[in-house]
Parts: C-alpha cells; sequence; structure tokens
C-alpha cells in the first residue's frame, strides 16, 4: 500500500487518467493479506470518525452546484482524453460497413470521451453514427458545444440529471451502446438502482450494450480521503464538494444484472503509477464492465 505521506494534491481530485503517469502495470499482482487488513483498517477508521450528519446536509444540499464549479474553475482542461478507450472498449470503433450505431454518453463532462470517439471514427455528416451526450453540469455542456469538433450532424449534447430519471430525448430501445467513465461513483448509491434502470430502457433489447469504468475498491484515492471526508461506507465528499463512491465487483454485478442486465465482462484494472517528479507510487484500482441488454 502507498505510504502515509499525503501526496500534493490531498484528497481532491486524482486524474483517473492512466496517460498521466509514466506506470506499471500489475494486473497479475495480488494484494497480500496484510495490505488488505492495513487498507480495510484505514477504512473502518475513516467511516468510525465520518462526517456529521448535519455536515452532510449541508454537502447534499450543494451537489446540485458542486459540478458546475468544478468546470468554471478547471474548464476542458482537467480530464485528459480517454486515448485508452479504444483499447479497453474496442466496439467503440464502428467499421464504415455497419448499420446505423447510436450511442448515449452520460455524464460526459467536457467531452474527453465524445471527441477521441468523433475523430477515431472519422464522424462526418455521411456518418452511419450519431452520438448523444449529456451531463449533469450545463458549465461541461456549454464547453463541450464551444469545441470546434461538435456538429450537430452527428452528435447531440444536452443537459441531464440522471437521478431524475425524466424522460430521455431518445427513443426506448433504440441505443446499441451506453458510455459510463466514472459519473455512477459521483452518485448518492441510494439511487444507483434507478439509474440504471431508467437507462437500460433505452438500449436495443438483446445487443444494446452497456459500458462502465470507475473507481474499485481500495483504490489509492479512497485510502487518502481524510477521516471527516467519509459519509457513508465507501463514500466520500471531495474538498470540492463532489462525491465519490468506490465498487466492488459482485456489487456491480448485482447491480447490472438485477437491472436487466447480461455480463459480458466485469474486471478489476490494478495499476501502478508512478510520479516519478513527485517521487510517489500510487495504486490505482478500476472496475471495467460490459453489460448486454436481455
Ligand atoms: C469524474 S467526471 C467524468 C467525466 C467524463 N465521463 C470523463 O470520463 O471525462 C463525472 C461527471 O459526472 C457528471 N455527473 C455527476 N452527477 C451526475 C448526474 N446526477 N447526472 C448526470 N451527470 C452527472 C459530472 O457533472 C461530471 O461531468
Amino acid at each position: 500500500m502507498a505510504e502515509s505521506k499525503r501526496p500534493a494534491f490531498g484528497s481532491r481530485h486524482l486524474s483517473d487518467d492512466r496517460d498521466v503517469f509514466s506506470h506499471n502495470a500489475w494486473d497479475d499482482v495480488e494484494w497480500s493479506e496484510e495490505q488488505n487488513e492495513q487498507a480495510n483498517s484505514v477504512i473502518a477508521k475513516q467511516y468510525e470518525n465520518r462526517m456529521s450528519d448535519d455536515k452532510w446536509e449541508i454537502i447534499k444540499s450543494d451537489l446540485p452546484s458542486a459540478w458546475n464549479r468544478f468546470y468554471d474553475i478547471h474548464e476542458n482542461k482537467f480530464f485528459k482524453d480517454r486515448q485508452w478507450l479504444f483499447t479497453e472498449f474496442p466496439e467503440l470503433i464502428i467499421p464504415e460497413s455497419s448499420q446505423s450505431t447510436t450511442i448515449l454518453e452520460v455524464g460526459c463532462g467536457v467531452g474527453n470521451c465524445i471527441f477521441p470517439i468523433i475523430r477515431t471514427n472519422n464522424l462526418n455528416q455521411q456518418s452511419n453514427v450519431f452520438l448523444y451526450c449529456c451531463d449533469y453540469s450545463s458549465t461541461a455542456i456549454d464547453i463541450l458545444k464551444q469545441n470546434p469538433e461538435y456538429n450537430t450532424k452527428y452528435c447531440h449534447a444536452f443537459v441531464y440529471d440522471l437521478t431524475s430519471l425524466s424522460p430521455l430525448p431518445i427513443q426506448e430501445n433504440s441505443l446499441d451502446v451506453i458510455i459510463m467513465i466514472f459519473v455512477l461513483s459521483a452518485i448518492h448509491p441510494s439511487k444507483h438502482d434507478e439509474v440504471i434502470n431508467n437507462l437500460v430502457k433505452y438500449l436495443k433489447p438483446g445487443r444494446g450494450k452497456f459500458i462502465f469504468r470507475d473507481y474499485g475498491l481500495y483504490d489509492m484515492s479512497q485510502l487518502r480521503f481524510k477521516n471527516d471526508k467519509c459519509i457513508e461506507k465507501n463514500l466520500y465528499a471531495r474538498s470540492d464538494g463532489t462525491l465519490t463512491y468506490f465498487f466492488q465487483q459482485d456489487e456491480l454485478d448485482q447491480l447490472f444484472t438485477r437491472n436487466g442486465l447480461i455480463k459480458e465482462q466485469n474486471i478489476i484494472d490494478r495499476r501502478l503509477q508512478v510520479n516519478r517528479s513527485k517521487q510517489l507510487k500510487m495504486y490505482r484500482i478500476w472496475l471495467q464492465c460490459k453489460y448486454v441488454k436481455a
């Protein structure tokens, strides 16, 4: 496990992008029992000293503004384009010969997945691919729409709160792919079921695919949270008021299958990222899933 010294960026957002730091994969390395115990004792301590209900009420009431504030500050400079997208999800490279394909990205932010998809597939007015993308933050959607690569001929971006469960501007049973990258962790776990259930309605039965990547239990960013940032088990508030939750494989499998999806992939991606200039070793744990609508 990482040393006890906190990184310079404390418990704020750590980049989710594995390209930012040089890294060595440690996919095949299991944690030792001792590392497991240490991590569990950190998490237990965080929970014992979790924030008060009053503090959580304040954070909760501020949640609608938190992501707008984040994008006001960082604009399109925080998250890097998700260059690994096509290695992990080759189904996002659409053959020109394929039938028309409709994709929705939820929680798209400023387009760090959408623009690589546009570029890689060389989308233009004649393309057989149409992209929808939405985010809670109107600031993020404004920034995305100002990008010169945004074109309404093959992309429609809109503001949408996944927890509102309101109808999407998309026909039910029509989507080939839904992409959800580092988004469900930003939503309170009590809402995960209804959010997934609502989205599954829009996938094509029998072949519509749900593509997911998010934080896994024991990720370094979890173990570095200060105690008073813990809200409940595996759920934390960052200093900027955004939430982050850390998932387990079984939990995700149960969430997706009880909402009408069938497992194609559910894996742990463990990496050791090394930031040489800060002499930091960061053990990152992400979960990656592909599920198909029954
Ligand atoms: C960590 S960012 C990831 C952005 C993008 N998916 C990416 O990979 O770069 C989480 C995103 O989820 C969005 N989000 C959080 N809660 C949401 C909600 N209830 N409905 C829709 N989007 C939400 C935030 O506004 C933010 O853009």
